[in-house]
């Protein structure tokens, strides 16, 4: 059972849906529900309207995630900011050595699936030629770690230090500073030190460029200090919440700094839009997606998603998800004000290196999970696995096989064991790990979420959960500074 697009995405929900797992019944006694949720998203889509949705600051505020895809005259994402962009990832592509990208949440998570998916774990180990010419990327801020930090800049001193040997000049270093809110000290903190640091060394040119919320009202905190010290800015747009975000210039500035192609993410970002336009619950794949794991949870008790691609370079999908569901969806309170504790779980997986860690858990622990598997059909580069020890049969057997096969069959081997002892899962396929089908993907998932809001009667879009940490912590993190008196 499968609902297949015409760019060979797909989402498999055999594991999910029939007998003995979420059931017909089920979805027919939801039906009122989703034909509501269905109305309310639709009309999300036209207006930025949600009902019941207020900001930080308790005012009503337009949800305008939805309206990213669709590069236009006048539109969030215009034919202008998008050369503005592309225009900036030149410019870092010509003048820059190395960029670091400062952020936490849903300021870091989307650029760094974007990253991982299209450079991977080697990219900042090769010659600038070996990238086609583009800089060293490196993330920072998405933790208050001091030992990382200073790993980080004894790194770009030592290559400050090579290119002053070797080719003469100083290296060049953006420093894009990402925060929404403005302030937010893990990220600000992270970027004050590295800034600092780096002006002390006379062989190292640094430039800053801020990411935030443009607006002129209230201007934030990062965008006063971007206008002081002239840094060019980019936009964490109004009604759009971090989480998500990296269809804005959150995911796109970093993204142009390493050649990606951002037209086509949003293009595939687009392309799913359209197919969840229809109410057809079974040709949309947001809704089907969020329906069935809803009532996978308040049915069947299974309020556990792990999301477990097959693959390295996707481990970080499953980071950017889990801020996705955690913030959008665990509530205390309904839109009416009443206690309900909503929120399925998410889990971080990747196959097949969970499945010699998590998978005990996942086919006889408590029957409480959803395992969401991910899969790429075909792979750029592939291996086919050599017979180098021919008298040893075991290792032999298996020579010949493709890694990318083997990868697949380790897969449906979890699958089938799962789906054999009573386990949901479900699978999305992805033709080819191509910034397209990863828009298709990261969209899904994101609308996927404003129909379950809808579905549990949750707002999706605010988070008041991580406010009260940030309110004990602020004061104290505060008193820890120096006083004025100390100069
Ligand atoms: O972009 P900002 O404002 O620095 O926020 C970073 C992250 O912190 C949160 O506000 C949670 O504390 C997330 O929602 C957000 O993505």
């Amino acid at each position: 059972m499968h609902l297949a697009l015409a760019s060979g995405f797909k989402f498999d929900y055999t594991n999910l849906f029939g007998e003995g797992k979420v059931t017909e019944d089920d979805v027919r006694e939801l039906r009122p529900v989703i034909e509501k949720a269905h109305a309310a998203v639709m009309h999300m889509r036209e207006t930025g309207e949600v009902r019941g949705h207020l900001s930080k600051d308790g005012m009503p505020e337009k949800v305008l995630f939805s309206k990213l895809p669709y590069v236009s005259e006048g539109n969030l994402n215009s034919p202008e900011s998008i050369a503005r962009l592309k225009k900036f990832g030149e410019k870092v592509h010509d003048e820059a050595d190395v960029v670091v990208s400062f952020g936490i949440g849903g300021s870091y998570l989307g650029g760094r699936v974007l990253f991982d998916t299209s450079c991977g774990e080697f990219w900042n180990l090769r010659t600038k030629k070996q990238r086609g010419g583009w800089p060293e990327f490196w993330f920072s801020g998405n933790n208050i770690d001091p030992q990382r930090t200073k790993d980080l800049l004894e790194h770009i001193r030592f290559s400050a230090e090579k290119k002053r040997t070797h080719e003469g000049g100083k290296l060049n270093v953006f420093l894009i500073v990402i925060s929404k809110s403005g302030s937010t000290f893990d990220t600000m903190s992270a970027f004050m030190v590295v800034l600092d640091e780096l002006r002390k060394s006379e062989n190292i040119d640094v430039r800053v460029v801020a990411v935030t919320d443009p607006s002129t009202e209230k201007p934030t905190l990062l965008k006063k200090l971007a206008e002081e010290q002239g840094w060019e800015t980019f936009a964490v747009p109004d009604g759009v919440g971090g989480r998500f975000s990296v269809f804005s210039e959150v995911g796109l500035t970093a993204a142009v700094c390493f050649g990606y192609d951002i037209e086509a993410f949003l293009a595939g970002a687009r392309g799913m839009d359209e197919a969840c336009r229809t109410p057809e619950l079974f040709e949309n794949p947001a809704m089907l997606n969020a329906v069935l794991k809803f009532l996978a949870s308040e049915k069947h008790g299974r309020d556990i998603e792990v999301l477990m691609p097959y693959g390295d370079y996707l481990k970080s999908l499953s980071e950017w998800y889990i801020q996705l569901l955690a913030e959008s969806l665990g509530k205390t309170y309904n839109r009416r004000g009443e206690k309900v504790y909503y929120g399925r779980t998410p889990i971080v997986a990747v196959g097949t290196t969970d499945m010699h860690a998590q998978t005990q858990q996942h086919q006889e622990g408590r029957l409480n999970k959803v395992v969401q598997f991910v899969r790429v059909e075909k792979w750029k580069n592939d291996f086919e696995i050599p017979n180098v020890f021919p008298s040893v049969e075991k290792l032999a057997s298996f020579s010949g096989a493709a890694m990318s096969s083997a990868l697949e069959t380790a897969r449906e081997a979890n699958e089938e064991a799962l789906s054999g002892n009573h386990r949901f899962n479900a699978l999305f396929s992805m033709p080819e790990l191509t910034p397209y089908h990863l828009g298709e993907l990261m969209y899904l998932l994101a609308l996927s979420v404003a129909y379950e809001g809808e579905l549990a009667d949750v707002d999706a879009f605010d988070q008041p959960g991580v406010e009260v940490y940030k309110k004990i912590m602020g004061p104290r993190i505060a008193a820890l500074g120096r006083k004025p008196s100390e100069g």
